[in-house]
């Protein structure tokens, strides 16, 4: 019935609006009265789910009510909230006027939405050509699909939501997850990345809209870690929203209520690991965006249960920590000087405790890991969050941030709350990292105040997302610091003329260079569980890939460019820690006495044989649907 309707349309359009003799049975000869009094009546479909939804002529995006999507398969391949077609065309009409005017920085923005609104047609037509072009313009195209334009689409979501894409599970569901993952069309998923939407980047709680992350994130799963595209999933949790302009916003796609909380929270959370596991048992589960208070609690929940790792808290951590090595190494230390950096970080959350945990864990080593050395490195460290220096004093201390609490006596004491300039004036740290989420923090008094006697080579690093909410930017840190400093960022900034032929190099430095790789490692090893051991092999490859030519000019990271090359490396690192830790089970295509008795550089071949690059396959008609 619906190509009959489709051909009629297409038919009545040819002949200039004159319809054929099937429609002319009909009591009206007016095309659009046909139409409309054939939509009413109830359509037999001879397909489900995805297939429904891919399809123009049955389409109704998120109009479908829920009986059709409970009866078709359709459950969760859809935000969760049911519109009507009169609020479908309201919806389109608003955002195709206000969308532009309502972006944040202008025009500059503007043109983002409209490169990644190119970019994600061209998702939804073909996914091959997609992952070539975004491949071949990795550094041109990342800053669209990913940060910080993808800060920007998340904001915008519900005015851009076009085709579906990834799956939504909602308190709504409750009981009936184990049966919904089964409305995914692919048999095999390798790797869902979830987010509750709870903190987008620097921007806070955008609710469902935070789908966004987990399909950028997902992009470069597969363009920089060769994960197959078709074995992906992304996944939104809508829990709510404590976003009252969303909440009262008409576009808005999530379900209008409060987050849910405590026990209801986590029931959702448990159901949803639960389910994805019982269908996908091998699958990793990689936990984003999810605001402090539950990402530790999930990450410890889970971790000792499923192969999951949380990217804020360990990706960014590993990061960080290759970033601190190579900052040693560009002040022309050894890297076991890491055990006598002063580090200064600005923001206590999931991201900030992320990296003091593991970057303290790295200190220790140098003298052996145990309790009192870990003591001695936590002393290398002082953390301010949003009531300044976090110490002894202060009340109701966070769990997390209790072993960096700093005395309010002795040498280089400072009261509680104490404000970061009086920090960085009394410390005069060696490293200066924000992952805060708030813009412009990183001030010009306390950049001047970086400039002191004991390093001549300051690091800087304003890791907060998206751009405008970097604690600085390459241009004010090389103007105030000079070139000798070494400066990352998060979001992409430009490098720096500072004239006469210096350059300040500004590198990226985000958890990008270590998560594709963190997941084709733990894939491809078949590993029971992501362990620490294989975090600190990742991070450790990713520091090691830089030349001493390199980190001499103070480049730290490996351009973008390379980011393909990198997630091998990490991969094969991470590869080679889960078969030292005995926690790696192998795949189809290399059992775990197959990976045993490769050499380093055998695995890193096999990891770069295996990784999925875009081609056009030949196809063959075969009226089995198993492929040949
Ligand atoms: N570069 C990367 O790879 C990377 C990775 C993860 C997170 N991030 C960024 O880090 C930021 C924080 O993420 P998170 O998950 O830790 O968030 P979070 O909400 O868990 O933590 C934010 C922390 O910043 C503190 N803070 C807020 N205002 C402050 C102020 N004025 N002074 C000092 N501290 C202040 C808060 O008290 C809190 O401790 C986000 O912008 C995110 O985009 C970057
Ligand atoms: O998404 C990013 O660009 C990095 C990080 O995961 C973040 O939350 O900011
Ligand atoms: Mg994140």
């Amino acid at each position: 019935m619906a190509s009959r309707l489709g051909s009629l349309v297409r038919e009545s359009a040819k002949n200039g609006g004159r319809i054929g003799s099937w429609a002319r049975s009909l009591a009206s000869a007016d095309l659009s009265r046909a139409y409309s009094s054939l939509g009413n009546r109830p359509i037999l479909v001879d397909k489900r789910g995805a297939d429904i939804l891919h399809d123009p002529w049955l389409n109704k995006g998120t109009a479908h009510p829920q009986v059709e999507r409970d009866s078709l398969g359709m459950r969760g391949l859809l935000p969760p909230n049911v519109i009507s077609l009169d609020q479908q065309v309201a919806r389109f009409g608003l955002s195709f006027r206000s969308l532009e005017r309502k972006t944040k920085d202008g025009e500059s923005d503007v043109r983002a939405l409209a490169q990644w609104r190119l970019l994600n047609r061209l998702h939804d037509r073909n996914e091959t050509l997609y992952y070539r072009v975004l491949i071949d313009n990795i550094k041109e195209f990342a800053p669209i699909v990913y940060t910080p334009t993808v800060g920007l689409v998340c904001q915008n979501y519900s005015g851009l939501f076009r085709r579906t894409r990834g799956m939504y599970f909602s308190a709504k569901d409750k009981g009936l997850m184990a049966s919904m993952v089964y409305n995914w069309p692919s048999e095999r998923v390798d790797v869902i990345v979830v987010t509750d939407g709870s903190r987008i980047l620097g921007l806070g709680d955008l609710g469902v809209q935070g789908i966004g992350i987990p399909i950028g994130k997902l992009d470069l799963y597969v363009a920089a870690g060769g994960i197959n595209p078709a074995r992906v999933l992304p996944v939104c949790l809508d829990v709510g929203t404590n976003n009252t302009a969303l909440l009262e916003n008409p576009l808005y796609l999530g379900l209008r209520q409060p987050r849910l909380e405590g026990e209801e929270y986590l029931a959702v959370l448990d159901e949803f690991m639960e389910a994805v596991y019982l269908r996908w048992p091998k699958v990793i589960v990689q936990h984003e965006d999810f605001q402090n208070k539950w990402a530790f609690s999930m990450l410890k929940r889970y971790r000792n249960k499923y192969r999951m790792f949380n990217d804020d808290v360990q990706g960014t951590a590993g990061v960080a920590l290759a970033g601190i090595l190579g900052s040693v190494r560009a002040m022309g230390r050894p890297m076991s000087d890491i055990s006598k950096m002063r580090v200064v970080v600005v923001g206590a959350g999931s991201a900030g405790l992320g990296v003091v945990n593991m970057v303290r864990e790295s200190m220790a080593m140098a003298e052996g890991v145990s309790a009192e050395t870990l003591k001695k490195a936590a002393e290398n460290f002082w953390i301010l969050d949003k009531e300044g220096l976090v110490t002894e004093e202060r009340k109701d201390m966070d769990p997390d941030v209790k072993d960096y609490a700093r005395s309010v006596n002795g040498s280089l004491a400072l009261p509680e709350g104490a404000a970061l300039l009086d920090v960085v004036k009394k410390v005069k740290p060696d490293v200066l990292l924000g992952l805060s989420g708030v813009g412009g923090i990183f001030n010009k008094q306390i950049l001047e105040a970086m400039k002191h006697e004991r390093n001549h080579r300051p690091a800087v690093f304003a890791m907060s997302n998206p751009t405008s909410n970097a604690e600085c930017s390459s241009t004010d840190c090389f103007k105030i610091l000079g070139g000798n400093c070494v400066f990352a960022s998060g979001s992409p900034f430009p490098d720096v003329d500072l004239g006469s032929g210096a350059v300040g190099k500004a590198n990226q430095g985000n958890n990008m260079y270590l998560f594709p790789g963190i997941g084709l490692g733990t894939y491809l090893a078949g590993a029971r569980l992501v362990t620490d051991g294989m975090l600190h092999a990742a991070a450790e490859r990713l520091a090691s890939m830089m030349s001493a030519e390199d980190v001499a000019k103070g480049v730290i990271f490996p351009p973008v460019t390379d980011i393909r090359a990198v997630a091998k490396e990490v991969g094969a690192a991470v590869v080679k820690a889960a078969v030292d830790e005995d926690l790696a089970e192998g795949t189809w295509s290399a059992d775990v006495r197959d990976l045993r008795a490769m050499s380093q550089d055998e695995i890193v071949e096999y990891v770069e044989r295996m990784m999925w690059s875009p081609a056009y396959s030949p196809l063959i008609y075969s009226k089995s649907k198993e492929s040949i």
